[in-house]
C-alpha cells in the first residue's frame, strides 16, 4: 500500500503558487485576493476557513475573513456579497458552507459572481464544467483530479466508482472522471443512497471515489486487491481522552482497506490538503483574469 500524501503535494503546489506571486510582483501586478465569508459558528467550518486564510499567507497572496452571528439575516449576507461582487480590489471570495437553516444557500450561491465563484459553485461554473469549457472547477473534485494527474494514476478506460451524489463532490466528480482527457477517460458509476447492493459496484471500481460522510462506511470486504482509494470524508468522531476530544476520520476504514490497495489517501493529510490548495488555484486565475476573459 501507497499513500497519496496530500500534505506533501499541497506543499509542492504552494511552492509553485508562490512563485506565481513573484512573478506577478515583477510585472507590477498585486498580489492575488481571496475573501471568505464565514457565518455561524460551525467548529469544522472555522477549522477549515483558517486553514484557507493561512494557506493564503503561505503563498504571499491576500485574504479577507469576513465573520458574521449565527443570527445574521439573508438579506444581510445577500448584501455583503453584493459588496464582494462589486470590490475591484477581491479577485474572488467564497460563502463557507453550510449556512445556518434560515438562509437560502441556494439563494446566495447564485447571488455571487460567476467571475469571482472561486468555489466553482454557481450553475454558470458548473455548466461550463459539465461541457468542458473553461471555468472554475470545485475545489475537492479539482484537487483528487491534482493528485491522480501528479501521482500518475491511469484513469482511461478503468472502472471508477463513486460514492455520493452532491453538488460540490460527488456528482462533479464523476463528470470530471467520465470527461475526455487526462486524467478522465473512466467509466464512472455514481452510487447514493438508493443504490441496491452498493458492494457489487464497489468491488468492481479500479479507483474508489468515497464521498457520503459516514465514519469509516467503506470495508475491506467491499474492495477489490489493488483499488485505488480516494477518501473524501472528513468526519469527526468521538475519541474520550484526547486532547480534542475527537479524531477525524474518513469514510473509508484505512486499516482494512489500506491492506488491500495499492494507493490510498490518508485522513486527514488526503484530500482535504488539495482542495485548500485548488481554492487558491481558481484564485489565481481570477486575479488573472484567465477563465472569463
Ligand atoms: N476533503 C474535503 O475537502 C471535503 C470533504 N467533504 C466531506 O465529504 C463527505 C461528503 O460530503 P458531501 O459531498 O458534502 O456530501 P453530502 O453530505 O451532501 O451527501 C452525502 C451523499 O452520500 C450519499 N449517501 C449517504 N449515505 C449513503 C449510503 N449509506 N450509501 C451510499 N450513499 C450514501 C447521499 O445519498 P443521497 O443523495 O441519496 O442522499 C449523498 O449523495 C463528508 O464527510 C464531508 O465532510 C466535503 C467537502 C470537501
Ligand atoms: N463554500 C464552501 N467551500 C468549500 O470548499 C467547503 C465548504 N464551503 N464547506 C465544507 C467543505 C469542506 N472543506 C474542507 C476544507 C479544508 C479541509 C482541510 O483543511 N482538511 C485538513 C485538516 C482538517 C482538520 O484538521 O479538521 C486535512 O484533511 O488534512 C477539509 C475540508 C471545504 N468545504
Amino acid at each position: 500500500m501507497q499513500i497519496l500524501d496530500g500534505k506533501e503535494l499541497a506543499k509542492e503546489i504552494r511552492q509553485e503558487l508562490a512563485a506565481e506571486v513573484e512573478k506577478r510582483a515583477a510585472m507590477g501586478k498585486r498580489a492575488p485576493h481571496l475573501a471568505a465569508v464565514l457565518v455561524g459558528d460551525d467548529p469544522a467550518s472555522q477549522v477549515y476557513v483558517r486553514n484557507k486564510v493561512r494557506s493564503c499567507e503561505k503563498v504571499g497572496f491576500r485574504s479577507t475573513l469576513i465573520r458574521k452571528g449565527a443570527d445574521t439575516t439573508e438579506a444581510e449576507l445577500l448584501g455583503i456579497v453584493q459588496q464582494l461582487n462589486a470590490d475591484e480590489t477581491v479577485d474572488g471570495f467564497i460563502v463557507q458552507l453550510p449556512l445556518p437553516g434560515h438562509i437560502n444557500e441556494e439563494r446566495v450561491t447564485l447571488a455571487i459572481d460567476p467571475r469571482k465563484d472561486v468555489d466553482g459553485f454557481h450553475p454558470a461554473n458548473f455548466g461550463r464544467m459539465a461541457q468542458g469549457l473553461p471555468c472554475y472547477l470545485p475545489a475537492t473534485p479539482a484537487g483528487v483530479m491534482e493528485m491522480l494527474r501528479r501521482y500518475e494514476i491511469e484513469t482511461s478506460g478503468k472502472e471508477v466508482v463513486v460514492l455520493g451524489r452532491s453538488n460540490i463532490v460527488g456528482t462533479p466528480m464523476s463528470i470530471l472522471l467520465s470527461r475526455k482527457g487526462s486524467p478522465g477517460n473512466a467509466t464512472v458509476t455514481l452510487c447514493h443512497s438508493r443504490t441496491q447492493d452498493l458492494a457489487a459496484h464497489t468491488r468492481r471500481a479500479d479507483i474508489l471515489v468515497a464521498a457520503i460522510g459516514i465514519p469509516e462506511f467503506v470495508k475491506a470486504d467491499m474492495v477489490k486487491d489493488g483499488v485505488v482509494v480516494i477518501d473524501v470524508g472528513i468526519n469527526r468522531v468521538d475519541a474520550p481522552g484526547t486532547e480534542k476530544g475527537y479524531r477525524l476520520c474518513g469514510d473509508v476504514d484505512f486499516e482494512s482497506v489500506g491492506s488491500k490497495a495499492s494507493w490510498i489517501t490518508p485522513v486527514p493529510g488526503g484530500v482535504g490538503q488539495l482542495t485548500v490548495v485548488s481554492l487558491l488555484i481558481n484564485t489565481l486565475k481570477a486575479a488573472n483574469g484567465e477563465v472569463f476573459a
